[in-house]
């Protein structure tokens, strides 16, 4: 059985597309991540599968059921679809409970008040009942929020940017969270980020967006390990490319000999800056020039030049001590990924 199976679907504004030929399966208990720039079309597509808005093309179904196709529109209150918005969206007048009873207008006083403790006891908040929501603080009202929408235990729960109004160390946390009480509740998910650690960290699977086109649908390893192409390596983190040249064993690089067997004239290689390794070693390394040294902590970031001029930006630990315009020379650990052209 598939949860929610959206079959090239299409979008356009005012003649614009900005959703093209989407499409994706999301198996029951599976949380998806759409990530993207903004723009990208990521809300669009999470109000198709909430009925808020309607495709141009495609189909839409949820557990076999269609939703949306040329023929059928299903109302959104009819798709027992939650959504989660960065903004609480809370009564103010109402107290934490009263606020998660309120999704509950079908059910009888006794259900209503069991159904509400055990959504306050799953984000961990009962004794925070009776609080109205300016009593709350940001990571709290995420989480009531979160309760009223899994009280109504909606087949699909869809997060858009729930974590993009709170600060670095609540986000944190908050993403935790959010990944317990999912997995918790076995609920099935689609969240949309445009951050990377919130879709690595929460879903299962992560789709990569760009002006409307899906650049790659994978787990968030093989996301990072193995990107389909430029622009996902890059969206994922600091990235090089170096130019490669066939030679007998391989690619010749700016940076060294890639030992592959090489199948095209010419490629690109990815090398993420963690395996480029800073020496004062002369004999099989490279000579850089550095130009550049940002602090971050527990690493630095370094610019290197290259003799042909092509910097390279490369991660060292902070402990080791270099400064701009030293000479040194620096070797290819390891390469991440090959782009033949
Ligand atoms: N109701 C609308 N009418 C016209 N254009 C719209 C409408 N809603 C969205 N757009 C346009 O569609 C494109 C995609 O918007 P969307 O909100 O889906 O992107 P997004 O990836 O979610 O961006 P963000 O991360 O900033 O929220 C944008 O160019 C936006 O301006």
């Amino acid at each position: 059985m598939i949860a929610l199976h959206i079959e090239n679907i299409y979008k356009k504004y005012q003649g614009k597309p900005v959703v093209v030929d989407f499409s994706l399966q999301v198996a029951p208990g599976e949380v998806v991540a759409l990530i993207g720039e903004s723009g990208s079309g990521k809300s669009t597509i999470l109000k198709m599968i909430a009925g808020f808005e309607k495709p141009s093309a495609g189909q839409i179904h949820l557990y076999g059921k269609t939703v949306y196709s040329n023929e059928i529109f299903v109302e959104p209150e009819q798709r027992q679809v939650a959504m989660v918005f960065p903004y609480h969206a809370l009564f103010p007048h109402l107290s934490a409970e009263k606020n998660i009873a309120f999704a509950l207008q079908h059910h009888n006083r006794r259900q209503k008040r069991k159904i509400v403790e055990d959504m306050l006891n799953l984000v961990g908040l009962l004794e925070f009942r009776k609080h109205k929501p300016h009593q709350l603080s940001s990571g709290q009202l995420q989480r009531i929020s979160l309760a009223r929408s899994l009280a109504i235990k909606p087949k699909l729960l869809l997060l858009d940017e729930p974590l993009s109004k709170l600060d670095v160390m609540l986000k944190k946390y908050m993403r935790e969270q959010i990944k317990r009480i999912i997995q918790q509740t076995q609920t099935t998910a689609i969240l949309v980020t445009h951050d990377k650690e919130d879709a690595f960290v929460i879903a299962d699977k992560v789709v990569v967006i760009k002006d409307g086109v899906t650049q790659q649908i994978d787990t968030p390893q093989k996301i990072y390990t193995t990107p389909h192409n430029e622009y996902v390596a890059h969206f994922f983190g600091e990235v090089n490319f170096v130019e490669g040249k066939k030679s007998c064993n391989g690619y010749n690089t700016p940076l060294g000999m890639i030992e592959t067997l090489p199948t095209t004239e010419n490629c690109t290689v990815l090398i993420r800056p963690e395996n480029v390794e800073i020496t004062t070693e002369n004999s099989d390394t490279i000579p850089v020039t550095i130009v550049k040294t940002v602090f971050y902590g527990a690493q630095q970031e370094l610019t290197l030049e290259l003799e042909n001029g092509k910097k390279i930006t490369v991660f060292i630990p902070q402990q080791q001590k270099i400064e701009v315009g030293e000479q040194l020379f620096c070797k290819l650990n390891a390469w991440d990924k090959i782009f033949e052209r």
